[in-house]
């Protein structure tokens, strides 16, 4: 266990907005955060952070209280709206960070390949595009070697490029064991970023766990020339058939019915698992 949120309670005014929000973070997770508009999001990740006054509760990490200056050695944030001086260059702001941490000048170099920035880290950050300023503030915010980092919405304007770029240096650093909270509106980049969600809903914090492809019915098309259900009958296996598609159930592997089918000399067509998507999931909880 990295972070430990314990019963955290954050009211504006009168105005409740988080209720006993509960949860843990280990090592090594991706975690995606979901909600409409006004749900709570950036809230959550100010308060956990210490950035807003909560009203109740407790934010550890390994035991070190958000109170603490050195919970902020173990923790990152990356705003929605990134400050930084665009007169400086991107080493100027990480060799400024690593002084007032005391970091190490080769720590500096090693975080510039990983995140990727070697070629225009020397040049102002005035002339950087709004992918490159997303990847130099995920370099300040990596260059303390955090456990976690919590992004809010990060894939805000991006092209389909620094998108791609983005999504391939969120997993390096998943590669690397940090955990990251990604807040984001679009469910297609969490969706391939992980299985794991927490939507908000009216204060509350509800954790979700998308289906793997393992344990999920298949449906397997098969060549239409045959009776499916005739076919299937010999198998003893569970199923159900529409037309030339078999419907799969999830107790049993998809392999066992591959078999089955081929040992019939069944030509297969194609093979989808019958998975519902984050954004059906969304529909369904929300009742959109
Ligand atoms: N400083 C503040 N003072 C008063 N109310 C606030 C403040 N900041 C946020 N709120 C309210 O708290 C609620 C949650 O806002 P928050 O910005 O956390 O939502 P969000 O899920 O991040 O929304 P979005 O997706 O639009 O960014 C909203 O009702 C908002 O109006």
């Amino acid at each position: 266990m990295v972070l430990h949120v314990h019963q955290l309670e954050k009211k504006y005014k009168n105005k409740s907005v988080l209720e006993n929000i509960n949860f843990s973070i280990g090592g090594g997770e991706i975690i995606g955060l979901v909600g409409p508009n006004g749900a709570g999001k950036s809230t959550l990740m100010r308060s956990v952070l210490g950035l807003e006054e909560i009203n109740g509760g407790s934010v550890q990490i390994n035991n070190i209280s958000h109170n603490s200056p050195e919970f902020f050695k173990y923790i990152s944030f990356l705003p929605s709206d990134n400050y930084l001086y665009m007169q400086l260059t991107g080493y100027d702001h990480l060799s400024f960070i690593a002084n007032v941490y005391k970091i190490p000048p080769n720590d500096i170099e090693d975080i510039i390949d990983l995140v990727g920035i070697r070629s225009y880290v020397n040049q102002p950050v005035k002339s950087y595009s709004y992918g490159m300023r997303q990847h130099l503030f995920i370099a300040v915010s990596i260059l303390t070697k955090p456990l976690i980092i919590l992004m809010d919405e990060p894939f805000n304007g991006l092209d389909p490029t620094s998108t791609i770029e983005l999504k391939q240096l969120i997993r390096t650093l998943h590669g690397q064991g940090i955990s990251i909270v990604i807040s984001t509106h679009n469910l297609d980049i969490l969706e391939d970023l992980t299985d794991t969600i927490w939507f908000i809903k009216e204060g509350k914090l509800h954790t979700n766990q998308l289906e793997s492809k393992v344990d999920v019915p298949y449906e397997i098309k098969c060549d239409p020339n045959h009776d499916l259900a005739q076919i299937m009958q010999g198998s003893e296996l569970p199923f159900q058939v529409n037309e030339n598609r078999l419907i799969t159930d999830a107790v049993y592997s998809i392999e066992i019915y591959l078999q089955w089918l081929l040992k019939q000399n069944i030509q297969i067509q194609s093979v989808n698992p019958l998975k519902r998507n984050l954004e059906e999931l969304y529909r369904e909880f929300y009742d959109v």
